[in-house]
């Protein structure tokens, strides 16, 4: 079997590593479901090209074990399933459709969305299990693992993932290393492919160029795997497409987003925060932050070095807040759990990430515990590296939680600018409509000043009217905060309205 071959003899340690793990995944899998009951999603993109021949090897192999083929070339009998879609690329379409030609495979185009196709597709087919070149890193894989049930709302079967734990780089030695065809687009810049609305070739293996056409590179000249979707810009509808995706990108999500209020929660994993020896500097900046950009901070916590607690509060956390803010606890030490804990909370496990492996090797060199680099352990799955020329080490976002390294004031400002500079066009940080304020100042006292300015709360419920003491002699602070500046001009003049003139003094 020539990719069996290919492999075995190639001096690529780590290639047939990961080779020889997918094979053992489709062997299991054919094992366990007849050959009618299983089915290769296959949509002509590098990784389903990548699957399309380890499922050829894996059925041979299986073949051959159970002395069903004494080493012959057979076919390749597993049905084959591609959403066609109108968007597709005509190049994705013409690849997918000749190699189906190629490889005798057994076809089922379905032309309605994933998942009412597979539902009508399940019904009349005994299909129990689906083969998908889903790899860690993409959006999809979230809390996948190699064997995954279908989720809650979609047809009941499993997905096989034989490939979950490759890399880009994987891939790339794979199809270069078998001497395969893939979809000339890859040839032409294109690092990862989706629709014509929502993919563009990435620029970062552009090659300038004096004629007025952008050349490119070919994708497996990629020489840093984690900006493989670099060429995925925010999707457009079709009616859009006219407008370049690229310049429209960020305004529309701005827009949309600028009278939405966003919250956040921020998670400080400190015992020496609890036990009052160090103060806690990192909280109070990130509330602040977030305030600038007009974010509203709903919880603050600091909580043990301890697993169950820091998983307990991000679970609580991450369903009530847009984002989750996670300082301290991050490192190889004993007491650095946040990792672990961010994987407990999401219900996945701790898995050796490579790329981030790689950054941290050029930080600290071999000097690693262990075997393996502790730190380079992130939640499976669920993790993605944001990185910053600036940054010697990428951030980490797990889902809406993003773990930040800083362990004082000054380096959380610089990965709080980074931060802002990553991701505030597309969305997940965006600068919404910052708060306006005023504080007054009154030498009233509690008792005169508690009811007026309990039913100013009630005229004015979209602004946030709060009071505190510096001293208990001291005057009484009054703030208000809108996100409409007349509205909260409007509450200052109508809370002075209700006491005699000069009552009350503004100040910063
Ligand atoms: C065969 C197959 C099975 C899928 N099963 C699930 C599923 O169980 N749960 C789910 O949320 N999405 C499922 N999806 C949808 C994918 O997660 C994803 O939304 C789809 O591949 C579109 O990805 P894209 O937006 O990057 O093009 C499935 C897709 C395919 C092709
Ligand atoms: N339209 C589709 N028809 C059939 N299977 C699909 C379709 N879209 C996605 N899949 C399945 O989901 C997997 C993951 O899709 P994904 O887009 O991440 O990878 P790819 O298309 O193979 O490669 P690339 O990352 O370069 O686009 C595919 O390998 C395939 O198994
Ligand atoms: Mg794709």
């Amino acid at each position: 079997m020539e990719i069996d071959k290919a492999i075995r003899e190639s001096d690529d340690k780590r290639l047939k590593t990961k080779y020889n793990n997918a094979i053992y995944v489709i062997k299991r899998a054919l094992a366990l479901y007849s050959i009618e009951e299983v089915a290769f999603s296959f949509n002509g993109g590098k990784d389903s090209t990548v699957l399309l021949h380890l499922l050829r090897a894996g059925y041979f192999l299986h073949r051959v074990e159970q002395s069903c083929s004494n080493g012959v070339q057979i076919d390749f009998p597993i049905r084959t399933i591609y959403f066609e879609s109108t968007s597709v690329f005509p190049e994705i379409n013409t690849f997918t459709y000749d190699t189906s030609k190629t490889y005798g495979l057994q076809m089922d185009i379905i032309r309605t969305d994933f998942k009412s196709g597979l539902e009508a597709l399940l019904k009349s087919k005994p299909i129990r299990a689906i083969f998908l070149g889903v790899r860690i890193g993409d959006p999809t894989a979230v809390g996948q693992e190699q064997f995954s049930p279908s989720s809650p709302g979609w047809p009941p079967f499993m997905r096989v993932n034989p490939i979950l734990d490759w890399s880009y780089r994987d891939v790339w030695a794979f199809l270069l290393t078998c001497t395969v065809q893939y979809c000339s687009l890859y040839d032409q810049g294109y690092t990862s492919i989706g629709s014509i609305y929502d993919t563009v070739p990435n620029a970062l293996l552009s090659i300038s160029s004096t004629s007025s056409k952008e050349k490119f590179k070919p994708a497996y000249l990629l020489p840093d795997g984690r900006l493989e979707r670099a060429g995925r810009v925010k999707k457009n509808s079709p009616l859009d497409g006219t407008r370049s995706p690229a310049v429209n990108n960020g305004l529309d999500s701005v827009n949309s987003h600028k009278n939405r209020m966003f919250t956040a929660s921020v998670i400080g994993v400190g015992d020496e925060i609890l036990f009052g020896t160090v103060e806690d500097q990192l909280g109070p900046l990130l509330c602040k932050k977030l305030h600038s950009i007009g974010w509203m901070t709903s919880r603050s916590t600091v909580v043990r070095n301890d697993i169950d607690s820091v998983a307990e509060e991000v679970d609580r956390c991450k369903s009530v807040s847009d984002l989750v803010f996670l300082y301290g606890g991050v490192g190889p030490l004993h007491s650095d759990v946040t990792s672990a804990s961010v994987a407990k909370a999401f219900g996945v496990r701790l898995a050796p990430d490579e790329e981030f492996e790689e950054f941290l090797r050029h930080l600290i060199g071999d000097h690693c515990t262990g075997d393996r680099n502790e730190m380079a352990q992130l939640p499976e799955g669920i993790t993605e590296l944001l990185h910053h020329e600036k940054l010697p080490v990428p951030l980490i976002k797990c889902c809406n939680v993003i773990v930040l390294s800083a362990t004082n004031a000054t380096e959380l400002e610089k990965q709080w600018d980074c931060l802002i500079e990553l991701t505030g066009s597309d969305g997940f940080l965006v600068t919404i409509e910052s708060y306006s304020s005023k504080r007054l100042t009154t030498n009233l006292t509690d008792v005169e000043t508690a009811q007026p300015l309990s039913k100013l709360c009630l005229e004015f419920p979209d602004l946030y009217i709060g009071c505190f003491r510096r001293s208990r002699q001291g005057p009484l602070v009054i703030s208000f905060e809108g996100k409409d500046p007349s509205r909260v001009q409007a509450g200052v003049e109508a809370l002075c309205k209700k006491f005699n003139a000069g009552a009350f003094s503004e100040v910063n």
